[in-house]
């Protein structure tokens, strides 16, 4: 059986605030293989951004592991964590709150190339220029400040800033969901042809399950902090087992449920349970 990409394992991690105890994650087990879409839904609360930030490294589990690869990413830190860094990157629903103000598109995709030492400071315009491409934007929107741009431009730039660095996973957290919905269609078409074009794996974090099973191979359901079921993307909406499962499918607007894409996996079929606690 093939290594997954992403495997955690037991994760926890309980908030306190103000004397209460909230649990962001409760055992969680899951995997993601190379060049699969794991779908990530649950309601408000659930812990999905918590997850996502856990295996970001940018929130500390209580306990648990997190491997990437052959790598326990769990127990990397200083320079072999940013040397990781480069292999998953990670997608934002707004991505101008992590923009400068000032900044042009050029800068925002200049960023991982300076900072992980990808193109010298000549080759970055040529790069600049591929990696518009690569997002269907035009090479002279480098110049324009980026918060100039619409709203689905940008998230095409915080894509092409996150493919500057070739990772294997990308971890969308609500990356289309202040979309509106004709652009969030052709984000989503773009995360498919991306994924199709270069074998790269998504964790896809949303609480809305129509836009999930439009792109996901596999679908992991969270309430308050666990999985509580995963399986195939088509079997979890056509006959969701737990009672968050059956109260997300009915809520799925019937006039409104995306265009399915037929998705293969880039790599070989995935393997394994999303869960082992599902
Ligand atoms: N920094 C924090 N301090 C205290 N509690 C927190 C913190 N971050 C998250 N929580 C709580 O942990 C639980 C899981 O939150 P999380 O943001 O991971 O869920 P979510 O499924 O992503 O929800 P949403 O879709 O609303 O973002 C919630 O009850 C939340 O209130």
């Amino acid at each position: 059986m093939r290594a997954p990409l992403l495997a955690v394992h037991n994760l926890t991690k309980t908030y306190r605030s103000g004397g209460r105890e909230v649990k962001g994650l409760d055992n969680v087990s899951m995997s993601v293989a190379a060049g699969e879409t794991i779908g990530l839904v649950g309601p408000s609360g659930s812990g999905k951004s918590t997850l996502a930030r856990v295996v970001m490294r940018l929130i500390e589990p209580d306990s648990g592991t997190i491997a990437f690869g052959d790598e326990n990413l769990g127990a990397l830190s200083g320079k072999a964590l940013r040397s990781m860094r480069k292999r998953i990157q990670m997608v934002f629903q707004d991505p101008s709150a992590a923009f400068n103000p000032r900044a042009t598109v050029a800068d925002v995709l200049a960023d991982p190339l300076r900072i992980h030492g990808l193109a010298s400071r000549a080759e970055r315009p040529r790069r600049i220029a591929e990696l518009l491409d690569s997002v269907g934007l035009p090479a002279n929107l480098a110049a324009r400040p980026v918060h100039a741009v619409s709203g689905g431009q940008r998230q095409r730039v915080a894509i092409a800033r996150a493919l500057a660095t070739e990772p294997e996973l990308i971890v969308l957290d609500e990356a289309v969901s202040a979309l509106d919905v004709t652009v969030r269609g052709q984000i989503l078409d773009l995360l498919v042809a991306l994924q199709r074009e270069r074998g790269l794996a998504y964790l896809f974090v949303s609480h809305d399950l129509a836009v999930v099973r439009a792109v996901s191979h596999r679908i992991a359901i969270m309430d308050r902090g666990r999985i509580v079921e995963a399986g195939p993307a088509a079997t979890v909406v056509a006959d969701p087992q737990s009672e968050t499962g059956r109260a997300l499918v009915a809520a799925i607007p019937r006039l409104h449920i995306p265009r399915l894409h037929t998705l293969q996996p880039h790599t070989s079929q995935p393997h394994g349970e999303a869960s082992q606690n599902a």
